[in-house]
């Protein structure tokens, strides 16, 4: 007799620097192990050899618009074929620090670069990848949920202020972040079913009651009365 393997399932979260996402990821990730998923818990760019390569490219070089949103799919397609989609088509749940809508508000209205490029980029970059073929040969891998941490851009600052050195995009000023977070606002208000809202300018333990919440709502995790992050 054989076990059907659980479905896999894809869960992005995303934000302005500083917004508070590396503080719930792996509490998220422990809440789905204590519930017998197994977990990938990767991060964007990055999650492979070659794409942590890319990363520090982007992180700390100076380049125009266009080379950052090639470096970005770059890096992208290669943890979707290696890391990604074999997780996904192992049944795991696969928790990502930042995905393609990253690009779209950092490279696209951050940085100004155009929007229909950027999703024939994403087109490209994300078709073709699924091992075992999704519902159709075009078919285009997107999360399954993106939990979009809102928050002010100034309070963001305020919070990084002491944290760390920043790097290339941590040091841009007050007004980036405020595009950024208006092209965050565009890709929830096309993708409403995706997008989950989570107000970040709340308490550690509010966060995570909204984190929560989402995924309960879902039936992706049975109810967690009391947990903590
Ligand atoms: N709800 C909160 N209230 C106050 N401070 C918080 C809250 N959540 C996180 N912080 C603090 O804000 C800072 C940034 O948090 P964190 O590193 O989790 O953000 P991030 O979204 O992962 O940032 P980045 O994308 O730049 O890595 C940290 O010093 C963290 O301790
Ligand atoms: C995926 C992706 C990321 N970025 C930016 C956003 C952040 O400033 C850094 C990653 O740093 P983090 O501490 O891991 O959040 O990269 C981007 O500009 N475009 C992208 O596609």
């Amino acid at each position: 007799m054989s076990t059907a393997l659980p479905k896999g399932l894809f869960i992005s979260f995303e934000g302005i620097d500083g917004a508070g996402k590396s503080s719930h990821i792996e509490a998220l990730a422990q809440a789905f192990r204590d519930q017998g998923r197994a977990v990938t818990l990767t991060r964007e760019p990055g999650g492979t050899p070659l794409a942590e390569k890319l990363r520090a490219l982007m992180l700390h070089d100076a380049m125009d618009p266009l080379t950052e949103a090639l470096i970005a799919f770059a890096a992208r397609r290669d943890h979707l074929v290696q890391v990604i989609e074999p997780a996904l088509a192992r049944g795991e749940v696969v928790i990502s620090d930042r995905f393609t809508d990253a690009t779209f508000a950092y490279q696209g209205a951050g940085r100004g670069f155009s929007w229909e490029q950027l999703s024939v980029l994403e087109r490209m970059a994300q078709t073709g990848t699924a091992l075992q073929a999704g519902p159709s040969p075009d078919f285009m891998r997107e999360p399954d949920m993106t939990l979009w941490f809102d928050l002010p851009a100034e309070v963001a600052a305020e919070r990084l202020a002491t944290a760390r050195v920043p790097d290339r995009f941590e040091a841009q000023p007050g007004e980036f972040f405020a595009r950024v977070t208006q092209g965050y606002a565009e890709r929830a208000r096309t993708a409403p079913q995706r997008f989950v809202r989570i107000d970040a300018h709340a308490s550690r333990h509010a966060v995570w009651q909204q984190i929560t919440q989402a995924v309960v709502r879902k039936g992706w995790l049975a109810i967690m009365v009391g947990s903590k992050p």
